[in-house]
């Protein structure tokens, strides 16, 4: 068991900021996990960030299911968290509840599931068989196509009313958190009082229990950035530079120097070696 369970999340409301960060393999996750934050999230914006795809509708549950098992093989402190991709828990609330048992067979230590009223009863069945879930509302990427593209949420009363009822509803069926995506901050604001779980906001202003940011985007690796993203680092630009230097070094005959190869010290010894090895060959 590690030591950031979905208790731990629901208790530091009021309390304490909740941090989150995507990771998507092994070495990325074992930096989240060092660097203290509480949650280590295997996000379907895999689909875009890592597989290079427009939107996050064709991330597959085998996708899922690989990188969950490559991060979860490096958290030891944070809590494990994987998205449910778009088609694994729609159709029925059975296949959701099979989809989910595979994430969390793959390391997961909760899943997460975009919508709230539309779900109920699979949030319900899952937290009763031990099942940890996270809801997110607010811009869910994976109405993309209806949406019509990434917008910010929450700016007519209907949005409000539907952004409220998922949260409650969510929180009703017995979720430990919420994720609240790109909605207008007074709306976050209130729904953070509305509710007794964590809101998880992204996009969503700093009137929330946490924050979530996308590994490429805080890093400086991804071109198009939402942008609510903060860079904090600039790796795209160092990545980029490290590279050319690989490919001059190695152009101009730098690259390897003498202390990244081993050669024989007694040349004689090699050539009667080479010698006997090239003769037996030849005998074949
Ligand atoms: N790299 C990355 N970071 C994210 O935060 C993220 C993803 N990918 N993929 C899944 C969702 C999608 N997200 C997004 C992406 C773009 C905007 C956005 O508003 N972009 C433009 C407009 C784009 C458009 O017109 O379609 C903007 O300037 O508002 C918002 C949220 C947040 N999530
Ligand atoms: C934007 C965050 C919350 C997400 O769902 C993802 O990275 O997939
Ligand atoms: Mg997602």
């Amino acid at each position: 068991m590690r030591e950031i369970t979905p208790k731990r999340i629901r208790e530091m409301k009021g309390r304490e900021k909740i941090t989150m960060v995507t990771a998507y393999d092994y070495p990325s996750a074992l930096l989240v996990d060092k660097a203290g934050i509480d949650i280590v999230f295997v996000g379907d914006s895999l689909g875009m960030v890592v597989y290079g795809e427009p939107n996050t509708l064709n991330v597959s549950m085998e996708q899922m299911v690989f990188h969950t098992r490559a991060v979860a093989k490096a958290v030891k402190r944070a809590l494990v968290l994987a998205d449910m991709p778009f088609g694994s828990y729609e159709i029925s609330v059975e296949e959701g509840v099979k989809n989910a048992m595979r994430l969390i067979q793959a390391g997961a230590d909760a899943v997460k599931i975009e919508g709230g009223a539309d779900h109920e009863e699979l949030v319900r069945k899952l937290v009763r068989m031990g099942i940890p879930v996270m809801g997110h509302t607010g811009l869910t990427p994976q109405r993309y196509l209806r949406l019509g593209g990434y917008r910010i949420m929450g700016e007519t009363e209907e949005e409000i009313e539907e952004i409220l009822r998922d949260a409650k509803a969510l929180e009703k069926a017995g979720a430990f958190a919420v994720v609240l995506e790109f909605t207008l901050a007074d709306v976050a604001k209130l729904i953070t009082e509305e509710v007794s779980i964590p809101t998880i906001g992204i996009g969503s202003g700093p009137w929330v229990d946490g924050q979530v940011l996308v590994w490429h985007d805080l890093l400086g690796i991804y071109e198009n950035s939402p942008p609510f993203a903060k860079r904090y680092a600039n790796l795209g630009e160092a990545i980029l530079k490290a590279l050319q230097s690989y490919n001059s070094e190695v152009k101009a005959g730098e690259f390897p120097g003498r202390e990244h190869y081993w050669e024989f010290l007694d040349k004689k010894d090699f050539r009667e070696k080479a010698q006997k090895a090239l003769g037996r060959l030849g005998e074949k």
